[in-house]
């Protein structure tokens, strides 16, 4: 990339600018050890919660909350965010945050538990928009259950689309690398959805449903 375009990168990143609640989450993240989405990647999913005026939304992946409070920072007033996550510690701390942003408790139905269990006890057709983390060996389930979720006209996003930059290398064919990869592949060939890949961030890849 040109410096030129690398300076643009940045300016992009950093164009929307997070305030402390959202700066504490980021460094909880951190602690923990969770890939917490970029500020970026972020401003576009509060974004689209905004355009969507989404009053239903499912996370996949709460971790710290970082992405949930950009999310719940774009729904309706009263929209509720489903967030789902094995690890009580992470859910503890991303609670903690939502309340550091004066969040209504009833907005954030927090669910301690495997994605995989969780996800097909939710109601068909029911959500506005869905968030997929790529860092689990189930995410190619957890888009084919988000698909499910997903009203027409509700959008899919699955976050880390292009997996540490690595997506966009033929050459790197790890197993994680080539799952993140496929995901984008079978997605774009799905004719359930319209996709488009955004490179903010680590990759955001979006699909309406039809
Ligand atoms: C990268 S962090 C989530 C980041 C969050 N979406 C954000 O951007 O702020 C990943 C989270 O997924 C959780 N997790 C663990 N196993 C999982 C699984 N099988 N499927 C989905 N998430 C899982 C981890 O506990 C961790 O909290």
């Amino acid at each position: 990339m040109s410096s030129d375009k690398t300076l643009a990168w940045d300016y992009c990143e950093d164009y929307v600018v997070e305030d402390d609640v959202l700066l504490r989450a980021r460094e909880r993240a951190a602690q923990y050890g969770c890939h917490a989405i970029a500020p970026g990647a972020g401003a576009v999913l509060r974004l689209l919660a905004a355009t969507l005026r989404a009053r239903t939304a499912v996370e996949v992946g709460t971790g710290t909350g970082v992405a949930s409070l950009w999310l719940l920072r774009g729904m309706d007033a009263e929209g509720v965010l489903t967030t789902i996550d094995p690890e009580a510690e992470n859910q503890r701390a991303a609670k903690a945050a939502f309340a550091e942003d004066g969040i209504r408790p009833e907005r954030a139905r927090t669910i301690n538990g495997r994605p995989r269990d969780v996800l097909p006890r939710l109601a068909d057709a029911a959500y506005d928009l869905v968030l997929v983390g790529s860092d689990s060996p189930s995410a190619a389930d957890h888009v084919e259950q988000a698909l499910r979720l997903l009203r027409p006209g509700g959008v899919l996003v699955v976050d880390e689309a292009l997996w540490r930059g690595r997506v966009a290398d033929p050459a790197r064919r790890d197993e994680a690398t080539t799952m993140v990869r496929e995901i984008g592949r079978s997605l774009r060939e799905d004719p359930r959805v319209l996709p488009a890949m955004i490179p903010s961030g680590d990759g955001l890849l979006l699909a309406v449903r039809r």
